[in-house]
């Protein structure tokens, strides 16, 4: 378990900026080390803020976009090409604009593809994916169907919920619970739609850097209580940390309420 670190911004533009100039060099240096990168987009404001200041940056083709497996840490379970679906909001602020190998691109199942409309049924399927992409060295459940498994995932991103809900893992619900399967169906989110699909903590916990995004008055509370201590069911966030480091993004409303001594050094 990584301790997190935290870095905090003048404000929700600049936490965009500062996160895609280093998710960029994370890719970068992922793919000089290793031929390719592997990364874990989230949706909400935050995350789509993110890609979005991505698809601006001077730098954005400094990465190889051919050689990029992009997942997704959770899914609005509605039809394909819903406006209201991750994928689809992340296509408009990035994807499209950026020569991605469509094999390496794996949406989670939308309601109304191969597995109908059934989000556990998709949730297998899209385990059963990413076991089918995980090396021997990589993290396996053995408990879970298909021998469980991701691949080494350089970073998986995070927005996070005033609930401190992170992905589709709300507070106290049956998802934030799961400790052998990587991917669940969600049912009856808080967060509209109530019908998701997650990856579980387990499946978060694997990667090699996890990276929370919290700007915004809002969220300043969930990053109090979920940096201060607090349990996994209770506060999701606190159990979403990498296997080699746990980073906080945050801007300065979202930081308001820690404590001074969990509050960085001068920031930007
Ligand atoms: O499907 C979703 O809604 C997201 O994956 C969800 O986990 C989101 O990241 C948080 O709710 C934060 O959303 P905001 O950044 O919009 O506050």
């Amino acid at each position: 378990m990584s301790t997190p670190q935290l870095v905090v911004h003048r404000d929700k533009e600049l936490m965009a900026q500062a996160a895609a100039a280093r998710l960029i060099t994370k890719i970068v240096d992922a793919q000089a080390a290793r031929g390719s990168a592997s990364v874990v987009l989230t949706g909400g404001r935050n995350g789509n803020g993110l890609l979005a200041a991505l698809a601006a940056a001077p730098a954005r083709d400094a990465v190889d976009w051919t050689r990029l497996d992009l997942w997704w840490g959770d899914e609005r379970f509605l039809p394909e090409g819903d406006p209201e679906r991750n994928v689809t909001q992340a296509r408009e602020a990035l994807l499209d604009s950026v020569p991605l190998d469509p094999a390496r691109v794996h949406p989670m199942p939308a309601s109304d593809g191969p597995h109908g409309n059934d989000p556990d049924a998709a949730a297998a399927a899209y385990a059963a994916e990413l076991a089918a992409a995980a090396g021997p060295e990589h993290y396996r459940s053995e408990a879970a169907p298909g021998g469980g498994g991701v691949p080494a995932f350089d970073v998986l991103m995070l927005g996070v919920g005033p609930d401190t809900h992170v992905a589709s893992l709300f507070p106290e619900l049956p998802a934030v619970r799961e400790t052998e399967r990587t991917v669940v169906g969600v049912h009856g989110a808080p967060k509209p739609p109530p019908t998701r699909v997650s990856l579980t903590l387990p499946a978060i916990r694997s990667a090699r850097e996890v990276w929370l995004l919290a700007a915004g008055e809002d969220k300043a509370g969930a990053a109090r209580i979920a940096l201060s201590g607090a349990g996994e069911i209770q506060a999701p966030a606190a159990g979403a940390y990498g296997r080699s480091r746990t980073l906080w993004l945050l801007d300065a409303a979202a930081a308001s309420q820690l404590p001074r001594d969990l509050y960085p050094p001068a920031s930007a």
